[in-house]
């Protein structure tokens, strides 16, 4: 499960849920006698002997709220914990079981729902009776379908990914997969679905004993007392405030602990909004971006909270109408580098740059104006599925950046969608607008992406792996598009892949990453023609199946690059290429860290250079 970040809210939430518990436990041992005392005016107003007044039969109002704290709070607690233990019960075993029963529990439990609790639970109170056990049984079962529904689809969700795929086929028995795999993953919403069904408990319960359905006398709880405050609502309605306040409060601070929850356990809400890059106030620019470069990236850094850099001082510019590839191997940061680019780097990572601006727009400032940055940006990204929602139709979803941020409406949006499809080739787009995603095959749902980046008319295209995920025959078919949206509209991309052939076909620029370094900077002819300068560059071209140029030079045969990068945390402080290197000097690779001098971070070729 997720590690909880606890928030303002959810500790006071549960702080003051705390002290509710104390009074539920202290309560009935220090007030019990005053709770049932007779004090002989029946109804008596509030005043400094009876702060709530007294009831019908002359006791102290406050007395009793306090001391029906237990009883409320036990009945809450027992019907909750029935609701979740039968309703997790329910929707784990719907999907132990074999098709036919799952199919048969799924619709049972969608009946279920779709009958309001509060009237599910009276007609189990009708069949149990009343009392409190009665009451905790009628409102636990009738609470069980939502926890069920919860568990059950959650359960189909993960039960789809990889790793429960492989436990079952290696055999491993269903209830372990339930109990080792499933439960741990959707531990996090049916805790939030906890807190808020014990608010939903304990109105339902206090309901209940409020119409006389419940808790019966001697007994009392919140809506007993709730109850017996209503007779006298006119002439001292302070009797049903105890009551009232105590159920209001209560249920919600358990709302409250829910929602504090989900922002907890929810790493959309806290910091994946975007971590805007920083800028430190000393460095000063060092990387020489010629003055109209659309995009400037200097002395970018992305790290994590221990310090550890991912990315490391990486600098590069994209001018208007370039495309710029970053090519190396996985982990070398190139999507890190990108997404900070973006503002879109994942929760934890902070970004530190000297500049980081596309043209005026300062993309290291604290806050970016959204509609500036989303026109501003297209985005692609790898895989094409998951790109889009699945419930909704093309045409809402390749236009919502113009309808949320150019307010563009109507016969407009159709006609807009419609362009931008039959931009990137897409045969028939009147009706695939009206499509949904998975009615697209994958090469035309990663052009539509591509169409959905395009609509809002942005100067860069930061597309990241955008073939990836796709079939080898469709690869080409992307990328002609990519390239083909380059020379018609003079959009600038940045190119991320792990290809350098793909990077030496398409872009202008390749900048060459290791290990979270720019090591190379090199122009796509040069590479392709083998002209380049870094042995990590030679060591991935040598490597590369696809980069056949006719200019090239004579191919050595396909060569694998010795040992892995090494990681983050672990980086030497020298040369992070010096150990797989075939050409690393002893002393000064090991040694010192090559800086990116004309266009190559290497020791070793300096050293080649004859001085004049
Ligand atoms: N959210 C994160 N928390 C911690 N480390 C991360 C996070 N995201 C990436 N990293 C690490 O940062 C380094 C660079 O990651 P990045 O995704 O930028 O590499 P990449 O070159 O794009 O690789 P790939 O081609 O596999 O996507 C890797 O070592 C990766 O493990």
């Amino acid at each position: 499960m997720r590690r909880v970040r606890w928030n303002a809210p959810l500790v006071t939430a549960l702080a003051g849920l705390g002290l509710i518990a104390l009074l539920g436990i202290v309560a009935p041992l220090v007030l019990q006698e005053e709770a049932t005392a007779l004090s002989g005016a029946a109804r008596a107003p509030v005043s400094a002997e009876h702060w709530l007044g007294t009831d019908a039969l002359g006791r102290d109002v406050l007395a009793r709220t306090l001391v029906a704290t237990r009883l409320t709070l036990e009945m809450t607690l027992a019907a909750t914990a029935i609701a979740a233990g039968a309703g997790i019960l329910l929707g784990t075993g719907v999907w132990v079981s074999g098709r036919r029963v799952r199919e048969l529990g799924l619709r049972l439990i969608d009946v279920l729902v779709s009958y309001p609790a509060l009237i599910l639970a009276l007609v189990i109170a009708t069949v149990v009776g009343t009392g409190p056990t009665a009451s905790v049984l009628a409102i636990g079962l009738g609470g069980a379908p939502a926890f069920a529904r919860l568990t059950a689809n959650m359960a189909a969700s993960v039960a789809q990914r990889d790793f429960v795929t492989q436990a079952r086929l290696m055999g491993v028995p269903p209830y372990r997969v339930l109990v080792r795999h499933l439960l741990p993953n959707i531990a996090g919403p049916l805790l939030v679905l906890l807190s808020v069904a014990f608010a939903n408990v304990l109105v339902a319960l206090s309901g209940l004993s409020f119409l006389g359905v419940g808790v019966q006398a001697p007994d009392y709880d919140w809506g007993a007392l709730l109850n017996s405050g209503l007779a006298s609502l006119y002439t001292n309605p302070a009797e049903a405030v105890g009551p009232a306040v105590a159920i209001t409060v209560t249920g919600v601070l358990a709302g409250f602990v829910g929602d504090g929850l989900a922002a907890a356990l929810d790493p959309r809400a806290r910091d994946t909004k975007t971590a805007p890059a920083q800028t430190p106030a000393v460095s000063a620019p060092s990387h020489r971006a010629p003055a109209d470069a659309l995009v400037t990236v200097d002395g970018l850094s992305v790290v994590l909270p221990d310090g550890t850099r991912l990315v490391d001082e990486v600098s590069f510019h994209v001018m208007p109408g370039e495309i710029v590839g970053l090519v190396g191997e996985s982990g070398s940061g190139k999507s890190l580098t990108a997404m900070s680019v973006a503002r879109l780097l994942p929760e934890g990572l902070s970004a530190h740059a000297a500049q980081l601006t596309l043209d005026d727009l300062d993309l290291a400032a604290p806050v970016v104006d959204p509609a500036r940055l989303a026109t501003g940006i297209g985005i692609v990204f790898q895989d094409p599925s998951a790109s889009f929602n699945p419930a909704l139709r093309m045409k809402g979803q390749l236009t919502e950046t113009l309808r949320v941020h150019q307010g563009v409406r109507g016969a407009e949006v159709d006609r807009r969608a419609v362009e931008a499809l039959e931009q990137v080739r897409i045969k028939e787009p009147a009706r695939v607008v009206r499509q949904y995603p998975h009615e697209l095959s994958g090469g035309m749902r990663q052009r539509a992406m591509i169409a959905a980046a395009l609509l809002p008319g942005p100067k860069l295209i930061v597309a990241d792996e955008p073939t990836t995920a796709l079939d080898v025959t469709v690869q080409a078919e992307v990328l002609d598009v990519l390239t083909d949206i380059n020379r018609r509209r003079g959009t600038s991309v940045l190119l991320i892949s792990h290809d350098i052939g793909v990077v030496g076909t398409v872009c202008h620029r390749v900048l060459v990453m290791y290990a979270g370094r720019v090591v190379e900077a090199v122009s796509a002819a040069d590479l392709r023609a083998g002209r380049v300068k870094h042995p990590y560059t030679q060591a991935l071209l040598a490597a590369s199946p696809r980069l056949q140029d006719t200019g090239a030079a004579e191919r050595a045969p396909l060569a694998t690059i010795p040992g892995r990068p090494p990681q983050p945390a672990a980086r030497p402080a020298g040369c992070a290429f010096a150990a797989r290197c075939p050409v690393a000097l002893d002393t000064v690779c090991a040694t010192e860290r090559p800086r990116l001098i004309d266009d190559v971070a290497c020791h070793a070729v300096r050293q080649e250079v004859p001085t004049a």
